[in-house]
């Protein structure tokens, strides 16, 4: 697959600046897809992300969006209830799409029952059953090597240990290029059974925007520097790139290693 984006990167002094930068990033990418194209795809994580989006929620974005057009879907979920407080679905229904005109039907959730009923390895095949009728349907492209899904954006965040999505050090999920969706069932993060994007994937992007504040214990600053000074293909999100841009954009402390 190509390896096309050198990785590029943003630091904001204040979280208002992180938010405000991202809100710009999410809507300028938003007005372009809508024009050229008439929808945007957009792929969301768990973690802090849906907080940090929150300046869209605010004017003059929340008016000016085209949310009607937006099709949204999961990087990663944890396997369990849509009510669970665990669930990323809820974070996101919750703090972020209910509040603005997103058309339920675009909204591409992890199968109801199944994730109630904990089955981490049937979700991951529902869920990329969802995706391959998608580009049937001619709502997903698939990438220009025919092999994965497109989506416009992926916003996403980086856990301490450099995990990104369920993509975690040492474990077998990083390695995955024949599925587009797999499970692991005991991630060292809880919950420990989540389904998640594979790699090839989420490197199918047209853009990617990994969001990574510390929260002052210098893990995540560790982990970005391993990934920004020696690229340590050990830390998975090291292994993030885009087919236009890869963007990260990190808080003082994030970056106070490089
Ligand atoms: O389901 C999850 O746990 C997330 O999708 C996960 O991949 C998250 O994005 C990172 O762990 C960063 O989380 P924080 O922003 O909370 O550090």
């Amino acid at each position: 697959m190509a390896e096309t984006t050198q990785r590029k990167r943003e630091v904001f002094a204040t979280k208002n600046e992180f938010s405000v930068a991202m809100a710009k990033y999410t809507a300028h990418l938003s007005a372009k897809f809508c024009k050229e194209k008439g929808i945007f795809t957009v792929v969301l994580s768990g973690g802090g992300l849906i907080d940090w989006l929150c300046k869209l929620l605010e004017s003059p974005y929340k008016d000016s969006v085209e949310w009607s057009k937006w099709h949204v879907f999961w990087v990663d979920e944890r396997v369990c209830s849509h009510e669970d407080p665990d669930s990323n679905y809820k974070l996101a229904m919750d703090g972020f799409i209910s509040k603005v005109g997103i058309p339920k039907e675009n909204i591409y959730a992890i199968d109801k029952q199944c994730a109630a009923d904990g089955d981490a390895e049937r979700c991951a095949t529902l869920y990329e059953e969802c995706l391959r009728n998608l580009v049937k349907e001619k709502i997903l492209p698939l990438s220009p090597n025919g092999q994965y899904p497109q989506f416009d954006l992926q916003l996403q965040g980086m856990g301490p240990d450099g995990h990104m999505a369920s993509l975690f050090p040492k474990r077998p999920q990083i390695n995955e290029t024949d599925k587009w969706v797999t499970h692991i069932t005991d991630s060292p993060k809880p919950p420990p059974r989540r389904i998640t994007m594979t790699l090839p994937v989420i490197n199918s992007s047209l853009y990617n925007l990994m969001a990574v504040c510390d929260d002052n214990t210098d893990q995540c600053a560790r982990s970005i520097a391993g990934i920004f000074k020696n690229n340590n293909l050990d830390l998975p999100a090291a292994h993030l790139t885009a087919q236009v841009e890869t963007m990260w954009y990190l808080d003082k402390a994030a970056a106070s290693l490089l």
